[in-house]
């Protein structure tokens, strides 16, 4: 395949989209998109976002069928309770040669209402991955996403990473490795797109319980043994909901698990430390403006998982922890006494 030379569009302008307009730029000219005017007046005047300077070849734009009609490429990174709505906008403007690979780790659900689903009436059919809602809202059929340890604070740094392009295309997945590539980031393909999208979604439920350990001064050998077993209950669930287990141990899966559930610098993890200190949810809200995604996926995923009459112990003492103010102590102590019978059950 001959040198990308198109403009690529990044679809919004929060930390993980500028760490990817950034990576971009080092082989492509960048147009980083955000819905809020005053961030594309800001970023063009300081060159700046998240106090990282930004490559002359990125601009922001806030017109969305310029972005679409400029870019063949493109990268949706907004949080997944705005992403059907972004697909929704962009869906006018978008044709079918448009490319779109995501990087937004967590579920759409629809067809349900908040009350509904908290009398017990989810259904896999009211819930979409990210790759999904741009197949049901727009005429692209060329989708990827990309998942692994791409903590953005770390890329943001220029520190080095590894992430997974995973699509059914092999042209999409050469695409993203054509432009994202560099000697700070190495790009794998996978075309078990639906488990490299579950891994990066329910990687940080365990992330949120791995900072709930740190926050109670607990120490590696329970933050590795919820790992180990948070590992199972993601490759479970992802069986249950159609893929296979092979993400869920590669750079999607086992990598992006432990930077998530290991680094401050996560907001799943973080949210989960606060929680460890006492700090109620509603205060950790209040002072959290775009809330870890882990927790909606907790959500959805504890649903789900009670529809698929899954057992997923860390899963329901987090849901009881983190949505019934459970204790901590005594989540952690059922888990130590659980009845886990065999260590490798798959
Ligand atoms: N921050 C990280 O280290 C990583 C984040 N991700 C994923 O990327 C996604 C975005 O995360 P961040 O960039 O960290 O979040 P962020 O909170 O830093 O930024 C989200 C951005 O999306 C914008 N946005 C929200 N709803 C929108 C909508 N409906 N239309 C247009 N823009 C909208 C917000 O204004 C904000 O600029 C999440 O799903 C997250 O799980 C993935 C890998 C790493
Ligand atoms: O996906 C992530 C890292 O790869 C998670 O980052 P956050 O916990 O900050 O959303």
């Amino acid at each position: 395949m001959p040198d990308f030379q198109q403009t690529v569009g990044v679809v919004g302008a929060g930390t993980f989209g500028t760490a990817i307009a950034n990576l971009l730029s080092r082989r492509v000219d960048v147009l980083l998109y955000s819905r809020n005017p005053d961030t594309v007046e800001r970023i063009n005047r300081e060159r700046q976002n998240f106090g990282i300077n930004l490559s002359p070849r990125i601009n922001a734009i806030g017109n969305v069928q310029e972005l679409v009609e400029k870019c063949t490429l493109i990268f949706p990174v907004v949080p997944s309770d705005g992403f059907r709505s972004t697909m929704t906008r962009l869906g006018p403007h978008l044709r079918p040669y448009h490319i779109l690979i995501h990087g937004t780790k967590g579920f759409d659900v629809q067809g349900i209402t908040p009350a509904q689903m908290d009398e017990g009436l989810l259904e896999p059919q009211h819930v979409s991955t990210m790759s999904q809602v741009i197949t049901q809202e727009t005429v692209v059929r060329r989708v990827g996403c990309l998942s692994g340890p791409n903590l953005a604070t770390e890329i943001l740094e220029g520190q080095p990473t590894a992430t997974v392009i995973g699509s059914v295309y092999e042209e999409v997945i050469e695409l993203g490795k054509k432009v994202l590539s560099s000697d700070a980031f190495h790009v794998f393909g996978n075309n078990d797109i639906l488990g490299a999208e579950l891994a990066g979604a329910l990687k940080n439920i365990i992330a949120i319980g791995s900072g709930i350990l740190r926050g109670r001064g607990l120490g590696k050998n329970l933050q590795a043994m919820l790992i180990t077993r948070g590992l199972m209950e993601m490759a479970r669930f992802g069986q249950a909901m159609g893929s296979t287990n092979s993400a869920f141990f590669g750079t999607a899966g086992i990598g992006d698990l432990v930077a998530t559930a290991t680094s401050k610098n996560s907001r799943n993890f973080t949210f989960g430390f606060r929680l460890g200190k006492g700090e109620k949810m509603a205060d950790i809200e209040a002072t959290m403006p775009e809330l870890a995604e882990g927790v909606r996926t907790l959500k959805i995923t504890w649903h789900l998982a009670n529809y698929y009459k899954l057992r997923l112990p860390i899963t329901q003492m987090l849901y009881n922890i983190v949505f019934d103010g459970y204790n901590i102590d005594k989540a952690i102590k059922f888990l130590i006494t659980y009845p886990y019978d065999v260590d490798v059950d798959f």
